[in-house]
């Protein structure tokens, strides 16, 4: 019997994409949530991966994709929360931009964890992963927001990891720097790299190696993973 499809929220790019990409080239279905259209998506497509947009941005958005989401599958082999905004404190902006993050790094995942629950109960393996942030380890003094928002986030990997078990398991991944973006300047990245013990950008690829151990190991729930270089040693 086909194995029922994994969703990667916000994958239409950058991490989320290249998860979705290693997938389908392991043989499972993927569903993706996008905000913007861009061709990597059509690509996905192309492979027959199933691209919902979505917009978190507000409880009707959230709603509303979970209500898509039903119409696409009644089965899911896993939910991976990757969606995200990294925004730094903006003065005159700091309410409108905590309830964006709120929305995105927290009402999103509670809300499609309560709602599609049901569709990973299907008697096979079954997984939550949330995407967090090795910064809520100690907070972050110009994303200040962002942080306690992934905070909140490794707090649902607690809660949502007691109350669904034994059917389904949910956890967490970490990261500190993987994949720096197009306007990062020399400068930034030079600090960035010297943040952590072992000092590079490891590119995406390390976020599938530990989203494929929390898939394929049937005794790890409620757990974090940490992928962050060595920062802590700093
Ligand atoms: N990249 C890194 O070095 C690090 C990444 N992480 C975490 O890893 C995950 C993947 O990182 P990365 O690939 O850089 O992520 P991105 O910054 O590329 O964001 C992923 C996607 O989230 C979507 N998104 C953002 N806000 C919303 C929203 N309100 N509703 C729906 N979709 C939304 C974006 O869609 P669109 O572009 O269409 O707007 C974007 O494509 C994230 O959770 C991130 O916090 C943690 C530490 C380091
Ligand atoms: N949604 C995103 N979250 C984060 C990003 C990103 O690009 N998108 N980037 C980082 C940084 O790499 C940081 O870990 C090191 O400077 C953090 N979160």
């Amino acid at each position: 019997m086909k194995q029922p499809p994994i969703l990667i929220t916000g994958a239409g790019q950058r991490i989320g994409l290249h998860c979705a990409e290693r997938l389908l080239d392991d043989g499972h279905p993927v569903i993706i949530s996008y905000r913007r259209e861009r061709d990597d998506i059509d690509r996905l497509r192309a492979r027959g991966a199933t691209a919902l947009r979505a917009e978190f941005d507000d409880e009707a958005g959230i709603m509303a994709f979970i209500g898509e989401l039903g119409k696409h599958t009644d089965r899911l082999r896993a939910i991976v929360h990757n969606a995200s905004q990294w925004r730094p404190d903006t003065p005159g902006q700091e309410a409108e931009a905590f309830r964006q993050l709120f929305h995105v790094h927290m009402l999103a995942p509670y809300l499609i964890n309560l709602h599609c629950a049901e569709l990973l109960r299907h008697g096979g393996p079954a997984d939550i992963i949330h995407i967090g942030d090795d910064v809520t380890r100690k907070g972050s003094r110009k994303h200040i927001a962002y942080a306690a928002s992934k905070a909140g986030l490794d707090n649902l990997t607690l809660s949502f990891a007691a109350s669904l078990a034994p059917q389904i398991k949910v956890n967490g991944i970490a990261p500190a720097l993987i994949q720096f973006n197009v306007d990062d300047d020399e400068a930034y990245r030079r600090a960035a790299l010297a943040k952590s013990a072992l000092g590079i950008e490891p590119g995406a690829e390390v976020i599938y190696q530990s989203l494929r151990y929390l898939l394929d190991n049937p005794y790890v729930t409620g757990t974090t993973l940490t992928v962050n270089g060595g920062r802590h040693l700093i």
